[in-house]
């Protein structure tokens, strides 16, 4: 099929690479000149592994271009995939959605063939319908139809996750849907995913709902470390205990310091706006946001247990980046982490494996840029590992107590193994015997 993706940030140009990768003829648009021209020299602007391969081999089947019409006038397919970034009160910001799908219906008013517009974008309730309202309203009802197909993929797996998809949404009409079935025949020919179609309407909100009810799981687990603090008990072994129960699973149960991204946070916050605008007070959701805005300052609260006043004391933070696997630093916790280590006076280094050009425009004056893992940790009172990169995990261990005035490591993610901490003064989060507690156990009253 001819199939075009406007957008080409994490969703649109693995979705476009992968759609090639399977056989289309694909044709990726973006307004950023700069990140076409870099595609077109077979470069991803983006950090996501196997991606830079994959498209060198599907580059027969994929253009890059600034032109609408280059991109859509021979297609049946467009998808769309712009950014909806959260407005200050929650609520997504849609002016580049609705720039997209303006630009395309004005590119479609001179094509003549059918074209199925599918969104991949994650939007509000209702965006779809909205937009086929105004299809209509320009008299192109009859040759364009909207379906609306969310997308599951993670970063730093993004490739993976696009080629085994736990399942393919389809929301829309019969034969919106036939589409999609055949766009995605071969993935769907060769392994046993689910497709599942479903209305407009209820495609739209089970995006926010799987991120919300993942967020969920892992605010739940935060808590949980938070009273093992309290009470001694682990939270590796609750979270092991827990998770053996299919009901619940494994997965999404590491506490730590919080989820960050550029979708967790934006999400449960659009999905509380769109709760609260259309009448219902989401409580639980509400929880789930403040428990999360509040676990970021875990680690900071740990160190200072531990060292008291932070003023003039140099203390390394490893990791920047949301998770490991991506350069993104959108609503990474390593920033709220740094500004408040910079408040209370610390004289703070950082380092990041992928992340530091990025860092370096992002992060506040002040802020020191290590040129590896060692010069970070060199001389440091403490060290935060923020962001749990494989490198860190061999590393840190081994050279710490040798580089480190004290070799004191907050451990953000619960991710150096018991058997690596020996020549740590290591604490993790919700880990016996590894964080001071205030007071003794709490005794239960019968
Ligand atoms: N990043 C992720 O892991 C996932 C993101 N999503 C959702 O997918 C959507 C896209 O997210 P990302 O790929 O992360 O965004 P992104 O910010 O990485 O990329 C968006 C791209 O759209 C381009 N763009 C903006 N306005 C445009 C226009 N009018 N015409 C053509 N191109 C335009 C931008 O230049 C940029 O390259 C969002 O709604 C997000 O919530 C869904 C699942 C996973
Ligand atoms: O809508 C989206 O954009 C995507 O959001 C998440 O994907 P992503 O943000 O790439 O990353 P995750 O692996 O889900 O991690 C999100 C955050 O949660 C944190 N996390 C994750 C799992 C866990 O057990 N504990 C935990 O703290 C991670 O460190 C990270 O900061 C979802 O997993 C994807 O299914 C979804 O498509």
């Amino acid at each position: 099929m001819n199939i075009s993706v406007i957008g080409t940030g994490y969703v649109g140009l693995t979705t476009g690479v992968a759609l090639a990768h399977l056989g289309h003829k694909v044709v990726c648009a973006d307004i950023d000149e700069a990140k076409v021209e870099l595609l077109n020299k077979g470069i991803p602007p983006i950090y996501e592994p196997d991606l830079e391969e994959l498209m060198a081999k599907s580059r027969s089947r994929l253009t890059f271009t600034t032109s609408y019409r280059e991109a859509i006038l021979e297609s049946d397919v467009v998808f769309i995939a712009v950014g909806t970034p959260a407005n200050a009160d929650g609520s997504p910001n849609l002016s580049y959605l609705h720039e997209a799908f303006d630009n395309v219906l004005k590119t479609l008013a001179h094509k003549a063939t059918p074209t199925l517009l599918v969104n991949k974008s994650t939007v509000p309730v209702g965006t779809a319908d909205r937009f086929m309202d105004e299809i209509r309203r320009r008299g192109m009802g009859q040759v364009v139809d909207i379906a609306s197909n969310p997308e599951f993929l993670r970063q730093g797996r993004a490739v993976y996750d696009t080629l085994h998809p736990e399942r393919i949404v389809a929301g829309g009409s019969e034969r919106a849907a036939r589409i999609l079935q055949s766009v995605y025949k071969p993935l769907l020919d060769q392994e046993k995913i689910p497709f599942l179609h479903v209305d407009l309407r209820s495609a739209e909100l089970a995006k926010y709902a799987a991120n919300a009810f993942l967020a969920m799981k892992i605010s739940f687990i935060n808590e949980m470390a938070n009273v093992c603090d309290c009470v001694g008990a682990d939270v590796l072994k609750i979270a092991e205990v827990i998770g053996s129960d299919h009901r619940i699973g494994p997965a999404f149960l590491n506490a730590g310091i919080g989820y960050g991204g550029s979708c967790f946070p934006k999400d449960t916050r659009a999905l509380q706006y769109i709760a609260d605008t259309s009448g219902y007070n989401f409580k639980l959701l509400s929880a789930v946001i403040e428990v999360n805005n509040d676990q970021r300052y875990m680690m900071v609260q740990k160190l200072r247990r531990e060292l008291g006043e932070l003023a003039g004391r140099k203390i390394a933070v490893l990791g920047l980046t949301f998770k490991p696997a991506t350069d993104d630093l959108r609503e990474a916790p390593s920033i709220p982490v740094i500004q408040e280590l910079l408040a209370l006076g610390a004289e703070v280094w950082v380092h990041d494996p992928i992340a530091m050009e990025k860092a370096k425009e992002l992060l506040p004056a002040g802020v020191h840029f290590a040129k590896d893992c060692e010069e970070c940790l060199q001389d440091a009172e403490a060290a935060l590992l923020v962001t749990e990169w494989p490198e860190y995990l061999r590393t840190v261990p081994a050279a710490a107590p040798g580089l480190m005035k004290r070799p004191l490591l907050i451990d953000g993610r619960n991710a150096i193994p018991e058997n690596a901490r020996a020549g740590l003064d290591y604490h993790g989060i919700g880990i016996p015997g590894t964080s001071r507690k205030e007071e003794g156990p709490v005794t239960l009253k019968f």
